[in-house]
């Protein structure tokens, strides 16, 4: 699914507009119903106190159309109008006059402190104050009203974007935001819904299609992609039936010190349970019965070294090789991954301690393989690359930084980023249950297998992170977060990989 800028959005409303022959008016109406059937599909008549907050701009206006559909279906609503200005949109007007030819009265208008209505437990509050066309922070009493609002503890549903974000920038650490519990979106989920930064202002997230010009939608290039399973669906390569453990690749796996083989375990773990047709684990001496007992279907060479890797000699010509996990960063190891790096030409990942190498010797960066697949942690990047101030500038520099060497980079968090040289992907999988020890690990087993697969190294880093993260979806379906190890992820990929094949997707399925 495209994330559409706000520049791009509001190029669709007037494209749709003109191409519908409808006017700006019905469009919002349009709008506005399709919230008000999801509120109406959750809430069934519920009789709750429903209080409206809307601005004066076009976000305003929905909320407004939204209050009048909701009163129409016999809901209790009261609808205030944040009043900060006179400079009132066309259709704000038009659905201030329509609210009064229901309800008889005019909505009432808050204009300083003294007017906000109380927010009890157990009310619904929808916020309709601002939508993407916020440009400057929320100041004032205006900014007092949102804290209002957050420190409530009704249950809040902001209409498009919590009020005080902004679609294109981070708000400063001061500023007022909404804190929604749920958040209605119009026909494109919005970047700062996914960023670290923002994310938690959005609460549950669900798109609602409100018909923009199909052609406009399908035409227009945007560089952000969200990863559903539609999306994910399209990238799987199906298995041949006349095929043998050669056509899925040999992959060699790199890596493990003296109290730390169980990275490379799981990695290589994850190699294998993904489809690779071969892995061979290269380790220091201490992890040889390690592999051979815990994963028999892997084969073992180990380096002369009985603690760490030293030097990397395998007399293999693998598909693809896997670096970095549990290694450390002792000289000797530094030196055994120049080494490698002078003598491969394939696409490699890299993980962990292979870019902490990678950090404090940038003259490697220069030696890896074009479309090598780097699957850093924030702090792992940040090493890499150095500080950013906001998301938005990290966003930026990884760019820049994937352009300069060549490389694909997977930046690792709640929602994962996969990044080339043109192009940002962003997953929808996974769950806070893995955020434990080894599940990167798994990830980079599970993206090396796609690259021994022979998916393109872009294709296996995003199909790659989508299996991953649905993996500990579906253990965490059935168990809990806190019961999930990593090595349940590595275990289900197999459902993972059934999950996608099935075949009912819908617009909001992960
Ligand atoms: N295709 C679509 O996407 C569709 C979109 N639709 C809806 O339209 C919404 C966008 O509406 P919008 O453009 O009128 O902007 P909105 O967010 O209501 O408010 C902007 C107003 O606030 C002002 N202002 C800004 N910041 C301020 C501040 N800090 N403090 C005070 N004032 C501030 C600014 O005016 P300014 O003072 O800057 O001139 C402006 O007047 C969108 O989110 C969706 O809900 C649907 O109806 C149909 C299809
Ligand atoms: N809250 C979360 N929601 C979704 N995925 C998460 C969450 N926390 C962690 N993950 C995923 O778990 C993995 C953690 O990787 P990493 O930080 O490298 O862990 P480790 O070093 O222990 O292997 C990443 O793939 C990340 O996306
Ligand atoms: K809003």
């Amino acid at each position: 699914m495209k994330i559409f800028s706000a520049s791009q959005l509001k190029e669709a409303d007037e494209i749709t507009i003109k191409n519908q022959n409808i006017t700006s008016e019905e469009l919002m109406e349009r709008a506005a119903t399709t919230v008000f059937h999801e509120i109406h599909r959750r809430l069934q008549g519920a009789a709750i106190s429903v209080k409206i907050f809307c601005g004066i701009g076009n976000n305003g206006g929905d909320g407004l159309a939204i209050s009048r559909m909701l009163i129409e279906h016999g809901y209790q609503v009261k609808v205030f109008i944040v009043n900060y200005s006179e400079k009132r949109s066309e259709d704000f007007l038009a659905n201030y006059d329509r609210i009064k030819n229901v309800t008889r009265q005019w909505p009432e208008l808050i204009k300083k402190e003294e007017d906000f209505p109380d927010l009890n437990k157990g009310e619904f509050v929808i916020d309709a104050i601002f939508g993407i066309g916020l440009n400057r922070p929320i100041e004032g009493w205006m900014a007092r009203l949102i804290n209002h609002i957050n420190n409530s503890d009704a249950f809040v549903l902001a209409v498009d974007m919590p009020s005080g974000l902004f679609p294109d920038r981070i708000p400063g650490k001061n500023d007022a935001v909404i804190n929604a519990d749920f958040t209605l979106t119009f026909q494109s989920p919005k970047l700062v819904f996914f960023l670290p930064q923002t994310m938690d202002f959005v609460g549950d997230m669900q798109v609602l299609d409100i018909g923009l010009d199909q052609n406009y939608l399908a035409e227009t290039t945007t560089d952000i992609q969200l990863i559903r399973k539609a999306e994910a669906h399209q990238l799987y390569n199906p298995r041949k039936k006349n095929s043998h453990k050669g056509s899925y690749g040999h992959a060699l796996t790199i890596g493990g010190s003296y109290g730390k083989i169980g990275s490379i375990l799981l990695t290589s773990t994850a190699v294998l349970r993904t489809g690779a047709g071969l892995c061979t684990v290269f380790v220091p001496k201490c992890g040889y019965n390690v592999i051979q007992t815990g994963l028999p279907e892997a084969m073992v060479i180990t380096d002369e070294n009985f603690e760490m890797l030293t030097n990397i000699k395998t007399g293999l010509d693998a598909d693809v090789i896997c670096f970095g996990v549990g290694i450390g960063t002792s000289e000797e190891t530094v030196g055994a991954f120049k080494e490698l790096l002078e003598n491969t030409t394939k696409p490699m990942l890299i993980d962990a301690d292979g870019l902490n190498i990678l950090s404090k010797n940038n003259d490697l960066l220069e030696l890896l393989p074009e479309n090598s697949v780097l699957t850093p942690h924030p702090k792992e990047l940040q090493r890499l690359i150095g500080e950013w101030n906001d998301d938005f500038q990290k966003i930026d520099m990884v760019r820049k930084f994937c352009r300069q060497y060549k490389l694909i980079i997977v930046l690792k968090g709640a929602y994962t980023f996969t990044f080339d040289e043109n192009n940002m992907y962003i997953n929808t999988t996974g769950n806070p249950g893995m955020a434990t020890a080894g599940s990167g690990d798994v990830l980079s087993g599970v993206i090396t297998s796609l690259l021994s697969q022979k998916y393109d190294p872009l294709i296996a880093a995003v199909l790659g992170v989508y299996l991953h993260g649905r993996s500990g979806d579906i253990y965490a379906e059935e168990q809990s977060y806190e019961g999930l190890i990593s090595g349940d992820i590595a275990d289900n990929m197999g459902r993972a990989y059934n999950d996608l094949l099935r075949s009912n997707n819908s617009e909001n399925d992960k």
